[in-house]
Order: structure tokens, then sequence, then C-alpha cells
């Protein structure tokens, strides 16, 4: 149960070093509570900012989206439970699900990637898929159940079958969050927060909506009144 209307934005910190990423937190101050370190700020050594957040109290998003064999993928989950975070992605393959939530200790949430919210149908048909995101997305979603892990993500439009494939036990988080008239860039399946909310969302994603805003910590609280 989310108390804290703020817990439900998740901030993408998608910055080039841990100098950025702080000063980017001071701006934003106490208008978020959640931070998510994804690429390319975790391949600059951003990991190690993860338990400094968690010590100030924020809660932490591992975005690391790890897909490997069953015993890499276990052992870098159990790795990754030492940093204090309450989430952490893989693709929502069930073998990689199945290992994540072996490897998942000290609190971790393990979150499956369903189908990425830069794609759509014909990307997909490009990667080689015959389905059609909204079934790939229900598949993997039914099998991150199965798999026994602890949420799932996924664009917007799929917020309500997810909901009935995963139950109410279990977490929806939605990136490809636009506000209304914000630029969707390589974005493809989106939505504005009030819609992602209307649609039963836990938590929504957004990450250059808000850093590259003229004033960050205004467009993170408007966000969150949207999500309240
Ligand atoms: O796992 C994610 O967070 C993720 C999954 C997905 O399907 N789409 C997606 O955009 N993301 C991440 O969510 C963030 C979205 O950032 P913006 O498009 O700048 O709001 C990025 O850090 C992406 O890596």
């Amino acid at each position: 149960m989310i108390q804290d209307p703020r817990d439900r934005l998740v901030v993408a910190l998608d910055l080039p070093s841990i100098a950025e990423a702080e000063a980017m937190i001071e701006r934003i101050g106490d208008a978020v509570t959640f931070y998510k370190i994804g690429y390319r700020l975790a391949y600059a050594g951003g990991l190690a900012l993860a338990p400094v957040l968690v010590k100030r109290g924020f809660k932490v998003f591992i975005d690391v989206k790890l897909h490997d064999i069953g015993n890499t993928v276990e052992e870098g989950v159990r790795s990754l439970s030492g940093l204090g975070a309450t989430f952490v992605t893989v693709h929502a393959y069930p073998q990689t699900m199945r290992s994540a939530a072996r490897g998942r200790a000290n609190g971790l949430k393990v979150l499956g990637v369903t189908v990425l919210t830069s794609y759509d149908d014909d990307d997909a048909r490009e990667a080689g898929y015959a389905a059609s995101i909204s079934d790939l997305v229900a598949r993997r979603a039914a099998q991150a159940a199965e798999a026994g892990i602890d949420g799932i993500v996924c664009s917007g439009a799929e917020v309500a079958a997810v909901r009935a494939a995963i139950g109410s036990d279990r977490l929806i988080v939605c990136p490809g969050i636009r506000p209304a008239g914000s630029d969707i860039g390589d974005q493809k399946r989106v939505m504005t927060p009030r819609e992602a909310r209307a649609a039963g969302v836990d938590h929504v994603v957004v990450g250059r909506p808000i850093l590259a805003a003229a004033d960050p910590r205004e467009a993170a609280r408007a966000i969150v009144a949207d999500l309240t």
C-alpha cells in the first residue's frame, strides 16, 4: 500500500556522473522520494550512489535489465541485493525471472520488463516476434507471476491486461510516461501520468520530462499531483 503519493513517481537519473545526479537530486529537493539508476549512470560508477541514497531515506530502483544464463542472473541479483535498493529489473524471460527470484535477498523486489516501451508492433516483428505487443506483454506477465517475481514493467496501455494476469499483490511500473504536450523522444507506447494512474499503475518512471525541465522540482510536483 502506497501511503505517500510521492512514492508513486520514480525519477530516472539518466545522467552521466554521480556529481550530476547529486546536483539534480539537490534541485528536485523533497518533491521526489524514489530514484532510478539505469545504464547511463550505473555504467559510469553510479551503482555506488545507491547505498548513499538509501541511507538518506530515498528509495532506489536499480534498472540494469539483466538477461543472461540462469546462474549468472541469480548471482548478479544476489550481488545487487547488497545495495539496499527496492527494485531491480530483468528482462521477462521465464528462465531469467526464475533465476532472479532465487537470487533476491534483503527485501529487493524483482521486476520483469515485458516489452520495451520504445517498441511498437513493427519493431517486434522486425525482432522476429509473430505475436502482437499486447499478446507478448500478457504472456510475459502471466509467466512473471508463475516465476514468483514481484512485479512488471509495461506501458500504460497494458496495465489492465497485466493486472488481470498478475493480480493485486504484484506491482505494475510504467515508463513511457509523458505529461500532455511534452516531447515523446524515442518512446512509442506512451501515456500521461493521469491516464496511467486511472489505469491502475502502482509506480510511473519519468526521466527526460523532469531532467530537461526548466524547473525539475516543479515538473516532478506536477506529475505527483496527477498521480494523487
Ligand atoms: O525498465 C525501465 O525502466 C524501462 C523500461 C521500458 O520499457 N522503457 C523505459 O523507458 N524504461 C526506462 O525508463 C526511463 C524512461 O525515461 P524517459 O523516456 O526519459 O522518461 C529510461 O531510464 C528507460 O531506460
